[in-house]
C-alpha cells in the first residue's frame, strides 16, 4: 500500500489525516523507544513482510488442527532461519516486538526463545551455558518450560514432579509419581521440542530442598522420538493459540546425570551435599524475567486492537446524530470516542510502565552478579504488578475495542478475536494474575509495617508519607492527580493494615485474617501498580524533550488515562479524601472535552503505531480503509462457498425438508 496515493484511500481516512496537528514519524520513534528502534523494526518487518514463506495458502480458520500446527511451525521454522541469516550483533530479544502478527496463532518456537534460552542464561553456569547455551541459540536443540502440572501451576512449592540425587551413580532420578504430578501446558512440549527446563522437587541426602531447574533431553536428536521413560503429547484445542503443542509429560524413574541440575544458584554436591543459593527464590528468576515481557507484549496486542478499532470508527457510519442529516462517522458519537481513545491513552501508559520496569530489572541483573539480593522483592513485586494490570488492562482493551467494531468485530477476518485470545491467555500465564497482586499486597503490608526502616526500595518508599494521608488536593494539574493515586493507595493499605490488625487481635492467625481480607488487599495492589503507571506516565511525557504538537497529544492522553482511571474507581478516592464528590464531577466533564480535544488526532496517533497491513491482518483495520471490499473478498474464502449446493444439504437438509411430505 502506497501511503501516499490518496486516491486509493477511503475519504473519510484521507480527511482524518489531514486533521493531523503533530508529526506523527516523530512519535513513531517514542513509541519505538527511539529513531534507531524504529529503522531496525522497520528492516526486519519489510523483510519478513516481502517473503512470500509467510503467506499461508489458505486462511488459518480453516484448517484443522493437525495442518495449523504444521503451518505455523513451517512459518517460526524459517523465521528463526531468517533471523538467524541477519548480521550479528542484534539482541533477538529486542526484535521480538518487529514480529508480532507474523505468526496468526502462536509459535510453536516461541517458548524456547522466551524462556528455554532465558532460563539456560539466569540459572546455568558456565560450563552448563558452554554446553547448552550455543546449542539452543543456534536451534541444534529446542526447548520449552516445564513447570506447571495437572494438579499444581499457581503454587510452584506444591509441585510433584521429584529430581531424586542417586550419588552411587551422580545421577538424578526424575519421577512422576501420581497423576496430578503430570507435567501439563508448556508451549511446544507436545511435539515440537527436543529438550526442556523441568522445574522438580529436589531430593537429596533424604531431605527436599524445593523446586529446582533441571535441563532433561526429552527426544532422540537424530529421529525425534520421545526417550525411554518419557511420555510425552499435546493437550487439545484451546481457547487460542491453537498452534503452540501446549503438552503433556510424564517420567518413569527417568536418569539424568548431576550436572543436568541448572547449577547456577544451588548446587548439588557429588556426595550429595545441597549448597544453598544466595537467596531462596533465585529459581524462579526465568518466571520474573517473562513477567517483565509481558508489559511491552500486552502493549502492542492493545496497538493491533486499537488501530483497527479507531481506523474503522472513521470509516463506519451509522444512525444520526441530526435528525434527517447523513450519518455520522461512529468515531463521532462520544461513547464511541469513550470506548476507542481511552485504550489510545493506554498502550502509551504501558509502553512507559515497561520501559521503567525493564531499567529495574536492569539494574537489578547488575547488582545480582555482585551477589546482591537486596532488590529482588522489589522487582518481584513490581514485575508481578505490571505483568497483572498490563495483561488484564490490555484484555480488557482489545475486547473494548472488538466491541466498538460491532458485528463485524466478531468475524476473524477482522482479526479482533484472534488478538483477544493471544492477549488474554497472559492474564493466567506466567503467574495467574490475582495471585502475583496478592504477591504485591504481601510486599505492601511488609513494608507498612516497617516503616522507618530503611528498605532502598523506591516504589513502596511513599507509604512512609503519613502526612499526605490529610492532605486533600485543591489543584487538577496533572502531578496532582498522581498525587491522588498515592493517596488512594495509601490508604487502602494503611486500611488492609488496620483490618488485618484488627482481626489478628481479636485472635484469628495471620493466614486466616489475610484470607478474610484478600479482597481489600488486591485493591491494595491493584491502586499501588496503578499509581506507579499513572507516576511513570506523567514523569515521562512531562521530561520529554518533544515538539509541541507531539507534547500537546501526549499530553491530553497522560491527562485523560489519569481522569479515565479516577472515574473508573472515584470510591477510593472519594473515601480517603483526595477528591471531592464535586471534583469527581468537574474531571468527568473534562474527560469528555478531552475525548473531543484527541477525536480529530485519533487516526493519526493509531497511524504512528505504523502497524503494516500484512502484520495487522485487518480487514477492518487496513490502512486504505477499504473495508467493506475486504469482508466481501474474505468471505468467498470460505470453503463453504466453493459450491453453490453443499454435500451437507443432501445428506441432512433435503431428507429433513422432504420428510414432511
Ligand atoms: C505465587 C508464588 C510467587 C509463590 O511462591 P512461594 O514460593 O510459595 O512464595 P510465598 O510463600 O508466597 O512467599 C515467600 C517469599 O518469597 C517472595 N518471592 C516469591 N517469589 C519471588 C521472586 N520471584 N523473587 C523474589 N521474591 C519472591 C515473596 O515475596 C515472599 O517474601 P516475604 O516472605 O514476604 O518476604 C509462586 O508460586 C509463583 O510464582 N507462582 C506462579 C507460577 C507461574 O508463574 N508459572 C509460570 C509457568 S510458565 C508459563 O506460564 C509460560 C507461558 C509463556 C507462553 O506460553 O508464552
Ligand atoms: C496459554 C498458556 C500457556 C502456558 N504455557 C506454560 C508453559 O510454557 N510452561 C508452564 O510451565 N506452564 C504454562 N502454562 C501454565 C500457567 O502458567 C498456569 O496455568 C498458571 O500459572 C495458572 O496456574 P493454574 O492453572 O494452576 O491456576 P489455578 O491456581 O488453579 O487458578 C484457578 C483459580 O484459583 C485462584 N487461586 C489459586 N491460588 C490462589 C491463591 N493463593 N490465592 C487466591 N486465589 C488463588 C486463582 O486466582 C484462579 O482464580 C500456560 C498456561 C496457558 C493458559
Amino acid at each position: 500500500m502506497d501511503k501516499n496515493n490518496e486516491r486509493e484511500c477511503n475519504e473519510d481516512l484521507i480527511r482524518e489525516r489531514r486533521k493531523c496537528n503533530f508529526n506523527i514519524e516523530e512519535l513513531t520513534n517514542i513509541v519505538d523507544g527511539g529513531k534507531a528502534r524504529t529503522a531496525r523494526r522497520r528492516e526486519i518487518q519489510r523483510l519478513l513482510i516481502n517473503d512470500p514463506e509467510f503467506l499461508d495458502e489458505i486462511p488459518q480458520d480453516y484448517m484443522s488442527h493437525e495442518d495449523r500446527y504444521s503451518n505455523e511451525l513451517r512459518k517460526s521454522a524459517h523465521l528463526m532461519q531468517k533471523l538467524a541469516d541477519q548480521e550479528s550483533g542484534h539482541d533477538i530479544h529486542q526484535d521480538i516486538g518487529a514480529l508480532t502478527g507474523i505468526l496468526k496463532d502462536g509459535n510453536p518456537l516461541m517458548v524456547h526463545l522466551s524462556m528455554f534460552i532465558p532460563a539456560i542464561l539466569g540459572q546455568a553456569n558456565s560450563e552448563q551455558q558452554e554446553k547448552w547455551l550455543g546449542r539452543s541459540l543456534r536451534n541444534e536443540i529446542i526447548g520449552t518450560y516445564a513447570q506447571t502440572e495437572l494438579g499444581h501451576g499457581t503454587f510452584v512449592r506444591g509441585l510433584e514432579t521429584r529430581a531424586t540425587y542417586d550419588p552411587t551413580v551422580e545421577e538424578f532420578v526424575l519421577h512422576t509419581p501420581t497423576i496430578t504430578a503430570t507435567k501439563w501446558w508448556p508451549g511446544g512440549l507436545g511435539k515440537t521440542c527436543n529438550y526442556c527446563v523441568v522445574m522438580a522437587q529436589l531430593y537429596t541426602q533424604g531431605r527436599c530442598y524445593g523446586p529446582h531447574p533441571f535441563i532433561v533431553q526429552l527426544r532422540d536428536e537424530e529421529t525425534h522420538r520421545s526417550l525411554p521413560g518419557i511420555t510425552l503429547g499435546e493437550i487439545g484445542p484451546r481457547l487460542g493459540l491453537n498452534s503452540n503443542d501446549n503438552g503433556f509429560l510424564k517420567f518413569e524413574n527417568h536418569r539424568i546425570p548431576r550436572t543436568n541440575m541448572l547449577m547456577k544458584h544451588s548446587q548439588v554436591l557429588k556426595d550429595g551435599t545441597y549448597v544453598k543459593p544466595l537467596h531462596n527464590k533465585l529459581s524462579y528468576g526465568t518466571m520474573m524475567l517473562v513477567r517483565v515481557g509481558i508489559v511491552g507484549a500486552c502493549s502492542r496486542s492493545l496497538q493491533y486492537a486499537v488501530t483497527i478499532a479507531t481506523r474503522y470508527s472513521a470509516v463506519r457510519h451509522q444512525s444520526e446524530i441530526v435528525p434527517g442529516q447523513p450519518e455520522p462517522q461512529i468515531l463521532d458519537y462520544q461513547t464511541q470516542q469513550y470506548k476507542v481513545i481511552p485504550q489510545i491513552a493506554s498502550v502509551f501508559a504501558l509502553i512507559f510502565s515497561a520501559r521503567s520496569l525493564s531499567k529495574i530489572q536492569s539494574s537489578v541483573t547488575a547488582k545480582l552478579k555482585d551477589g546482591n539480593t537486596d532488590l529482588l522483592p522489589e522487582l518481584h513485586s513490581l514485575s508481578s504488578g505490571l505483568k497483572a494490570l498490563s495483561s488484564s488492562d490490555a484484555s480488557w482493551g482489545v475486547e473494548v475495542c472488538r466491541l466498538a467494531c460491532g458485528g463485524h468485530g466478531y468475524l476473524a477476518s477482522s482479526n479482533l478475536p484472534r488478538t483477544y485470545t493471544g492477549t488474554t491467555c497472559a492474564i493466567t500465564y506466567e503467574g495467574e494474575n490475582t495471585v502475583l497482586l496478592l504477591q504485591v499486597a504481601r510486599y505492601l503490608i511488609k513494608s507498612y509495617r516497617s516503616i522507618g526502616k530503611e528498605t532502598g526500595a523506591s516504589s513502596v518508599s511513599y507509604l512512609a508519607d503519613q502526612t499526605s494521608l490529610a492532605s486533600s488536593s485543591s489543584s487538577f494539574s496533572n502531578k496532582a492527580l498522581v498525587q491522588a493515586f498515592k493517596l488512594s493507595a495509601l490508604s487502602l493499605v494503611a486500611e488492609a493494615e488496620a483490618r488485618l490488625q484488627k482481626l489478628c487481635d481479636m485472635g484469628q492467625e495471620f493466614y486466616h485474617a489475610w484470607n478474610y481480607c484478600s479482597v481489600l488487599l488486591l485493591k491494595c495492589a491493584e491502586a499501588h501498580t496503578r499509581y506507579y503507571i499513572c507516576e511513570k506516565y506523567e514523569q515521562t511525557v512531562d521530561s520529554l524533550k518533544a515538539s509541541e504538537g507531539v507534547k500537546n497529544v501526549l499530553q491530553s492522553l497522560c491527562r485523560l488515562y489519569l481522569i479515565y482511571h479516577i472515574t473508573l474507581t472515584h470510591g477510593d478516592f472519594l473515601k480517603c479524601g483526595a477528591l471531592t464528590p464535586r471534583n469527581i464531577a468537574v474531571l468527568e466533564g473534562e474527560m469528555c472535552d478531552l475525548l473531543a480535544v484527541l477525536r480529530p488526532q485519533a487516526v493519526s496517533i493509531v497511524d504512528a503505531f505504523d502497524i503494516p497491513d500484512e502484520l495487522l491482518g485487518s480487514t477492518l483495520g487496513c490502512w486504505d480503509g477499504n473495508v467493506y471490499q475486504r469482508l466481501y473478498d474474505e468471505a468467498l474464502k470460505s470453503p463453504l462457498n466453493k459450491t453453490d449446493v453443499p454435500d451437507a444439504y443432501y445428506k441432512y437438509l433435503l431428507p429433513l425438508m422432504k420428510s414432511s411430505l
